[in-house]
């Protein structure tokens, strides 16, 4: 696997009964890249990442992930639950947060699948335990100061508002130290002004995070404002790799997708 890429995907298939959902499927995805997939209804971009994330296990091909310390893992050999682990993660379209805990509290969830001390030890607050708790609040509220949301830190999250509790749902997402962000259709549901601190927040990430993003998303303004660069795919097939710009030119993608002919 070449050193600059996060993510290798090679001839990835997947089928359903007589129904291929994903057939021969090859692409990657580079170290803090902004990557789109696209396609329209149906054309299997939820099964791709259920691959990749091994939701599903594919019935061919590589999924090559470079995680944590850069250390590269074949992720067909890896169980569902292991994954966040070597530094993948995915978000879902439903914000899922614990109304009654703070926002702090929400966020610190995010952190127990690297919690080193015994449960025993948290719960007598054993002076370890402490130290440990310490360092994941101070982690968390820096990346709440990142999101720009830290004020809001002791707040419950039941009556925050949508575009603030999917900020939240990012610092939960940022705990885990990712190096590769899978974002599940994340406009969906937001109104435009919350759309643009999406891509803010999104570019922000990036850069701040050192990790990529495979970006599923149906809002093409959102697409084509943020990603290096989009795969199209349709009936489970790639049409086509390519910048936003050569996307919207693509004639395949324009039939395909944006209905154009
Ligand atoms: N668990 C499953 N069992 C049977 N068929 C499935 C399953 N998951 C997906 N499919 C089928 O695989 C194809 C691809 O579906 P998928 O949900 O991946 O598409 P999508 O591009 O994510 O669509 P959308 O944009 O509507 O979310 C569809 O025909 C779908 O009906």
């Amino acid at each position: 696997m070449a050193e600059n890429l996060a993510l290798q995907v090679e001839n990835l298939s997947i089928a359903f009964g007589g129904l291929k959902a994903v057939d021969n499927l090859t692409f990657d995805i580079k170290k803090k890249e902004i990557f789109g997939l696209i396609g329209p209804n149906g054309a299997g971009k939820t099964t791709v990442f259920n691959c990749i994330t091994q939701f599903y296990k594919p019935d061919q091909g590589t999924l090559l992930f470079r995680g944590h310390g850069d250390e590269v893992t074949d992720l067909t050999t890896r169980p569902v639950h292991d994954i966040i682990r070597h530094g993948l993660v995915r978000t879902f379209q439903n914000v899922e947060l614990i109304r009654e805990l703070s926002i702090i509290d929400n966020v610190l969830i995010g952190g127990h699948i690297d919690y080193k001390t015994h449960t025993l030890s948290q719960a007598l607050q054993l002076p370890k335990a402490r130290a440990e708790e310490k360092r994941y609040r101070a982690e968390a509220e820096k990346i709440l100061e990142n999101l720009g949301i830290l004020d809001r830190k002791d707040m419950l999250a039941g009556g925050q508002p949508y575009g603030i509790l999917k900020k939240v749902e990012m610092a939960r997402t940022l705990m885990a130290r990712p190096k590769l962000i899978i974002l599940d259709e994340p406009a969906a549901g937001l109104n435009d002004s919350e759309t643009l601190e999406l891509a803010k927040m999104i570019r922000k990430i990036r850069d701040t995070f050192d990790c990529a993003i495979l970006l599923v998303e149906h809002d093409m303004r959102l697409v084509m404002d943020i990603c290096d660069r989009i795969c199209a795919i349709n009936f489970g097939k790639l049409l086509t790799i390519g910048t936003p710009k050569e996307i919207q030119q693509n004639k395949a993608v324009q039939t395909a997708y944006l209905g154009v002919d």
